[in-house]
């Protein structure tokens, strides 16, 4: 099995597990979500399922469109009854560090208006603590005019190194779907209290939102090099 099948399983089974009529459905960002919109938009046909999505990116957002899904927005539905989203790394205690493709503020905030998060993930994903599989670090999305002294700061309080997340086909930063930059900070101490770290770095004047999502995510799903489907819940 490839990589592709095993994000395909996972996705597929949070999607048949957790969604039902009626449900007002946060889309994820990421290469594993596109599975999981493919899979709600077949139950959505097959079943005459009726169910509202919420984006979590300028992607979704182009997923839901492409898909015929109904698109809502956080003004007319803002309690969202499940949230299907990817993950760069979830630990033993359902901590994820989210964010690898840039859209960590809209999915936390689609997160924390969720009744349930649900993760997909390929098995890749699946560490006993963070930073042991996934090696980019934790996305930080920052205002652009502070973006030097919030790196001063952060690596004065919890040590690593930070960098400045590049664009690929464009010179200069990434800027985000909300016009900010990301850092990726390069931890070094596995161990930190992961919630504390979150709170004192959103602390720092410009930094919008962290990649750490702590106590938000319910159940993961881990799509297996076999076929079959790993599962954690908190
Ligand atoms: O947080 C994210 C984007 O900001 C993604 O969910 C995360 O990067 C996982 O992506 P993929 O499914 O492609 O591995």
């Amino acid at each position: 099995m490839s990589l592709e099948q095993a994000k395909l399983v996972a996705a597929y089974r949070a999607v048949d597990e957790f969604v039902q009529n009626n449900n007002i459905v946060g889309i994820g960002s990421g290469s594993t979500v596109v599975y999981a919109v493919q899979r709600l938009a077949e139950r959505v046909e097959t079943e005459n399922l009726n169910v509202t999505c919420i984006p979590t990116s300028f992607q979704a957002k182009q997923l839901i469109i492409k898909h015929n899904l109904i698109l809502g927005e956080l003004d007319t539905n803002p309690i969202i009854d499940v949230t299907i989203d990817g993950a760069d790394e979830v630990d033993a205690n359902m901590t994820l560090i989210k964010g690898g493709g840039g859209c960590l503020l809209q999915e936390k905030i689609i997160a924390s208006c969720s009744k349930k998060m649900i993760v997909i993930a390929d098995y890749t994903k699946d560490s006993e603590k963070l930073g042991d599989r996934y090696k980019k670090g934790i996305p930080i999305e920052v205002v652009p005019m502070a973006y030097v002294p919030i790196k001063i700061k952060i690596i004065q309080m919890f040590g690593g190194e930070i960098k400045l997340r590049s664009a690929i086909a464009k010179a200069g930063p990434v800027v985000t779907d909300n016009g900010n930059f990301i850092l990726d900070w390069l931890f070094t101490n596995q161990d930190l209290d992961w919630d504390q770290v979150n709170s004192e770095i959103k602390m720092i004047p410009g930094v919008v939102e962290t990649g750490l999502f702590v106590k938000m995510c319910n159940k993961a799903y881990f799509g297996q090099a076999e076929g079959t489907v790993a599962e954690r819940s908190n």
